[in-house]
């Protein structure tokens, strides 16, 4: 398991984090499970689905409103394997996991997840479809970084966590350039489910925005 730094300060991507058993096993442990979203409380005004473990985050109030016990268990392997790998420190141990799916079509807003509420380590699963990650600089909106996500995971610290905005497009077909000779790539897009992880410090609102 190999943790490879991108251009970004910050941001880290770790390829093989979970395997294509593992990934099939978690798809059909969160498909067993109520979606909200699209009209389904408690967040009906979103149109992507989630599901909220840990802490439930209202998009329609930008905060985290109630406490929802412990993460379930089919994350355990996964934020066990965080501390193995130590990716996470002690005190960084994530207590929520917001699942995003996003069909074909279906992408998220430029935002920075609120520095008030969550710890300084985001990490987040990509499961199915590849898609392209932007990170545009809050400040300056010339300076950007496009990430490929395929099964992979992604830590975001330090500047790629509190100094940019990320954003997934509505496009179906990205394009995006890799190795030496940036042969052009394409990604057609495709059921997406992400597993975002995050340490809740503080249940105050969320000034900055997560959409
Ligand atoms: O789907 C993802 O990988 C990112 C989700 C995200 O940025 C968020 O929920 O704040
Ligand atoms: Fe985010």
């Amino acid at each position: 398991m190999q943790k490879k730094a991108t251009a970004l300060e910050g941001l880290y991507i770790i390829e093989d984090f979970i395997t294509e058993t593992e990934e099939q096993v978690l798809i059909r442990a969160i498909d067993s499970r109520a979606w909200c979203g699209n009209g389904v409380a408690p967040n009906p005004e979103l149109k992507r689905r989630t599901q909220h473990y840990g802490y439930e985050f209202s998009y329609r109030y930008r905060k985290v409103i109630q406490n929802l016990g412990p993460l379930p268990t089919f994350t355990d392997f996964i934020t066990k394997r965080f501390k193995q790998q130590k990716i996470i420190e002690f005190e960084d141990e994530p207590n929520m996991c917001i699942i995003n799916e996003y069909e074909a079509g279906q992408g998220i807003m430029p935002h920075t997840d609120a520095a008030t509420i969550f710890g300084p380590i985001i990490l987040s699963l990509s499961l199915l479809s590849s898609c392209l990650m932007k990170f545009t600089h809050s400040n300056n909106p010339e300076t950007q970084f496009l990430v490929v996500l395929r099964t992979s995971l992604l830590i975001m610290t330090k500047s790629s966590r509190y100094d940019y905005k990320h954003s997934i497009s509505k496009d179906i077909i990205e394009w995006f350039e890799e190795g030496e000779n940036g042969e052009k790539r394409e990604i057609v897009r495709s059921r997406r489910v992400s597993l975002t992880f995050r340490t809740v410090r503080n249940l105050g609102v969320d000034v900055a925005t997560n959409s």
